[in-house]
């Protein structure tokens, strides 16, 4: 399996505290992997890295086929160039309706202004996208009249939009009914089908429905790797993450 995402050797040192030690991990071009771990295991701040937000202290980080590092790019670029991320708090448009969220996130072209004159090609691909994630009777709805479920599906539908190459989504499951979370999940399945998932989850059902690669960070580094009854089984992971209650 060929490497999209290649981190390298990164380290990340915050006051003289260091989040991220020597950290490398890869992701393929078409996966889905769970990151888990302990509270201050340095999840959060691996995706600040990836997606420019935070520069590393020392370490690469390559992306397809870009032949420079992704470590000197501006988010923007970095963004652009195909590496969407998710955030916990659901970021939509709440006064436009979801078709007109989905619209404005499409690709190309970049025009709220298309949605009024309901240019067909961007209607369609929209209404495609809310297909997607299961909000196609709700095209006309207002956004913040969703539900915070269907408002973090939305958000997907929107950096879906995008065509990321590399999505990265930072505990989707937080505060989702059951129902809410299997849709989520199978949501998550069907992206990766086409790209690169990452997502971070603290909720081991969750992880456990999404059967996939698990790379579980301590101290800033990859403390075990494989599939999720693999390093469950792994001594030092009941050591620093499930055997404790406060964080299992
Ligand atoms: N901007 C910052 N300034 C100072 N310290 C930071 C900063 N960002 C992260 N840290 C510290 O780096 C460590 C790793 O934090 P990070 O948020 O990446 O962990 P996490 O694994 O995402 O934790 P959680 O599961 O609680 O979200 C923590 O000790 C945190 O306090």
């Amino acid at each position: 399996m060929s490497a999209l995402l290649e981190v390298s050797g990164v380290s990340k040192s915050f006051d003289g505290f260091k989040a991220i030690d020597n950290l490398s991990f890869s992701i393929g071009e078409v996966e889905l992997r769970a990151v888990i771990g302990p509270n201050g295991a340095g999840k959060t701040t691996f995706m600040d890295l990836v997606t420019g937000k935070t520069r590393p202290d020392s370490g690469t980080i390559r992306y397809g086929s870009l032949s420079r590092s992704l470590t000197g790019m501006s988010e923007a670029r970095i963004a652009q160039a195909g590496i969407g991320r998710k955030f916990q708090k659901p970021t939509v448009f709440e006064d436009q309706t979801v078709v007109e969220n989905l619209v404005m996130a499409l690709k190309s072209p970049r025009n709220p202004f298309s949605v009024l004159i309901r240019r067909p090609p961007q209607r369609d691909r929209a209404a495609t996208l809310a297909e997607q994630i299961g909000l196609d009777d709700a095209l006309d709805r207002r956004a913040g009249e969703l539900s915070h479920g269907q408002k973090q599906w939305l958000e997907i539908g929107m950096l879906l939009a995008q065509e990321p190459r590399v999505l990265l989504v930072d505990e989707p499951a937080a505060g989702m009914t059951t129902a809410e979370r299997e849709k989520t999940t199978q949501m998550l399945v069907d992206a990766a089908r086409t790209r690169a998932v990452v997502v971070i989850e603290h909720d081991m059902d969750f992880v456990r429905r999404l059967n996939c690669r698990v790379t579980v960070l301590h101290e800033g580094c990859v403390l075990a790797e494989g599939p999720l009854d693999h390093v469950c089984a792994d001594p030092r992971v009941i050591d620093v993450y499930l055997g404790r209650d406060d964080d299992a």
